[in-house]
């Protein structure tokens, strides 16, 4: 059954656009900075409640304007120390040979000019069904979701199970580590598959906000190598910023006004990259990132009669369920 929903709700001219679609760039519209209300931004079905770990308290750096404005801490979620070294070392070697596989060169720059010398690809072989899109329509459809051939961590890739012939060996390991990512939010979301970004030690990400057509409420990522300063700042006043200093292992995410209406940077300046007086060396860096899908105003049981479903289906460089 997933497999027809997959199947339908995939339009191959829509594959590869993705990245066209990621990226909203900041245009530098001026216009006053109230006191924050939810109003025009899209709300959750069930509030997301994610607290930092105390642990993240050095780490977070809000301005006054922040504060004065009345925005919410709670809108940057981070933990410092999500994965361990182990699980930390068989992400980059399981990032690695995907970018090898599927994105082999560093690109210079993105379409819209906001990412400079960067690999990237999507990895939906690490979402299980029932997280993502086609899983969620399923469900809607009252249709029973098959469990994913790989769900036990050590199980050999094996050739009879159809459709899943080339899973990397390790592909069960990583999908109980990211499931602990999925694990932190409400289970009516559905995941869009898991997104790499290799940034080169030359690289740097501009500032931008995330198309909102593309993805919904969330995005987040999961911080391999080298450390990296993101800096949030409100797209009409830019004094009302936020400061995060990820450290490898660690897992951040925006939600809600930080989300829709500050733009997020990985900056290759060297006086921005600076935490507490000391530099930050530039340095070759993976985010492994998270986005929840839009979901359509019918609900997912009506995306394959709307069309909704291919928006978020279509995968930059798609794998094709590798
Ligand atoms: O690498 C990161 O942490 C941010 C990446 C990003 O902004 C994006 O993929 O849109
Ligand atoms: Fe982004």
């Amino acid at each position: 059954m997933l497999n027809t929903v997959r199947n339908s709700c995939r339009i191959p001219h829509m594959v590869n656009t993705t990245v066209q679609r990621r990226h909203f760039i900041e245009a530098g519209r001026k216009s006053r900075v109230t006191k924050p209300s939810c109003g025009d931004i899209p709300q959750p079905k069930e509030p997301i409640n994610l607290a930092s770990p105390a642990s993240a308290k050095p780490l977070i750096k809000y301005s006054d304007a922040f504060i004065k404005h009345g925005y919410s801490k709670g809108d940057i979620y981070l933990h410092p120390e999500f994965i361990d070294t182990e699980e930390h070392d068989l992400l980059v070697r399981s990032c690695n040979k995907k970018l090898r596989r599927l994105a082999n060169n560093y690109e210079q720059g993105h379409f819209d000019k906001r990412i400079h010398n960067y690999r990237e690809c999507t990895v939906s072989a690490w979402l299980p069904n029932k997280l993502g899109v086609a899983g969620h329509i399923a469900k809607a459809m009252g249709h029973h979701i098959d469990e994913d051939p790989i769900d036990l961590p050590d199980r050999a890739p094996t050739k009879k199970s159809s459709g899943w012939s080339s899973i990397g060996k390790h592909d069960g390991q990583i999908r109980h580590i990211l499931e602990r990512v999925w694990g932190l939010f409400p289970p009516h979301l559905a995941w869009l598959p898991p997104h790499i970004l290799d940034l080169h030690e030359d690289g740097e990400i501009l500032p931008h906000i995330d198309n909102p057509e593309y993805s919904g409420f969330v995005v987040g990522g999961l911080c391999l190598l080298g450390s990296a300063v993101s800096t949030f700042k409100h797209a009409n006043d830019p004094s009302i910023r936020v400061d995060v200093l990820l450290p490898p292992g660690s897992l951040y995410f925006m939600t809600n006004h930080i989300r829709y209406q500050f733009t997020h940077e990985i900056t290759a300046n060297p006086e921005q990259r600076a935490w507490g007086g000391q530099p930050i060396p530039k340095a070759h860096r993976i985010s492994l990132m998270f986005r929840d899908a839009k979901e359509p105003v019918g609900g997912w049981g009506s995306a394959l009669t709307t069309g909704c479903a291919t928006t978020t289906m279509a995968s930059a460089k798609s794998d094709h369920g590798i």
